[in-house]
């Protein structure tokens, strides 16, 4: 039986709006932000303006800039952090953890300099004893629209199936369904990777391209995410699945992504630290695309629309160049290349 009090680490927009699903569910919530002002809005007025605006929070979600506050009693420890800043903030609580906690991340993003995913962080940083309640939330869920209540579905990984049931009941009510899967490997790269794909489609858009250009990047953009997950030891259907397939559809099409929202400024010809200026939000694609281009170069695997939006954001590629690049590449086969990686995933499985 869990205890009510769960703390939230991060109150950027994703930590607030399961901060709001836990509240409605019932837990005592402390969102922890690392910016006193921060925690101070949010504990006196019950807002979060510059994340979420207009939304406003139940009494049971407490501010706090104080880790050791937000950890005290608290039985689930929910980290939303960016990626980059995750090891950081695991090494300040580290010092706190004084009885076993479960650890679950929403975090979409690969470690800078590493090209390590989230779990395999919070395993580094955190006591062997509690490695095993390491569980990962993903899907397709913009924090804008779960703030409003409206239906979403996401999933809950970890190789320890008790774990990922006890993430799920933690979050699963009548607006936000939560499946488990066992599959963190294919479940965090599916989550990090599909805003690589983002970025493209709001350069396509930003190009003034239709509906046939995102589809064709949205499915090859898929066909090259499963290649390198499947590499990496992930289980190849989970990329057809709400966090791969179903989060890239939600990310490339939305108005919320803010990967999409950079990809479409730099499709219109603005300069990607502008973008990154005016966003004031994370855009976790950026950083993800350096570490996927640096995986399937030391993993020889062929991702050729990684490469070339890694190429737009990192070498002065124009993004009218890189769609007509790729539009030339060598004739291919759709499905071999799919079904030979299937193949190797069942062989190394056997
Ligand atoms: N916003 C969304 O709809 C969703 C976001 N995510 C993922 O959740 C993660 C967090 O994203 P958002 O909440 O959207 O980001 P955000 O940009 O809205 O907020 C990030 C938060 O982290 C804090 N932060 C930044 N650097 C920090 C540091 N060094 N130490 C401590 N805190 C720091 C910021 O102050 C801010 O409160 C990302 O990996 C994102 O991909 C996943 C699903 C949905
Ligand atoms: O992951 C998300 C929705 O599932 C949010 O995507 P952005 O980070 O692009 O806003």
């Amino acid at each position: 039986m869990m205890d009510k009090k769960i703390a939230v680490i991060g109150a950027g927009s994703w930590g607030t709006a399961l901060s709001m699903v836990l509240s409605d569910n019932g837990y005592n919530v402390s969102l922890w932000s690392h910016r006193k002002l921060q925690a101070e809005e949010i504990q006196n007025q019950h807002t979060n303006e510059k994340y979420l605006p207009g939304v406003v929070l139940s009494n049971l979600i407490k501010g706090t800039d104080r880790l050791d506050e937000a950890l005290k009693d608290a039985s689930a420890l929910l980290l939303v952090v960016p990626a980059k800043a995750m090891r950081d903030v695991l090494k300040q609580i580290r010092t706190k953890l004084n009885h076993p906690l479960l650890f679950i991340h929403g975090v979409k993003g690969i470690e800078p300099g590493s090209f390590k995913r989230m779990s395999e962080v919070i395993m580094e940083e955190i006591p062997e004893s509690l490695r095993s309640g390491v569980v990962v939330l993903s899907g397709p869920s913009h924090a804008e629209e779960v703030s409003l209540r409206h239906p979403t579905t996401v999933a809950v990984a970890s190789p320890n199936s008790q774990a990922a049931k006890t993430a799920q009941d933690l979050f699963f009510n009548h607006y936000f369904r939560v499946y488990t899967n066992e599959d963190m490997i294919g479940v965090e790269i599916g989550g990090a990777l599909k805003n690589i794909i983002a970025l493209g489609a709001g350069m396509l858009d930003g190009l003034g391209y239709g509906d046939n250009a995102k589809a064709a990047l949205i499915t090859r953009g898929l066909a090259e995410i499963s290649r390198l997950g499947t590499k990496l030891g992930a289980y190849p259907l989970t990329f057809i699945g709400l966090t791969g397939m179903g989060d890239l559809i939600v990310t490339c099409t939305s108005v919320h992504s803010r990967n999409w929202r950079a990809g479409n400024m730099l499709g219109k010809g603005q300069k990607l630290d502008e973008v990154l200026k005016s966003m004031g939000m994370v855009v976790e694609g950026v950083r993800t695309a350096e570490a996927a281009h640096a995986l399937a170069e030391g993993l020889n695997i062929e991702m050729p629309i990684t490469t070339a939006i890694y190429q737009v954001l990192f070498e002065g590629k124009h993004p009218k160049t890189a769609v007509d690049e790729l539009m030339d590449r060598d004739k291919k086969d759709e499905i071999a290349p799919l079904t030979h990686s299937l193949n190797e995933r069942m062989e190394q499985k056997h």
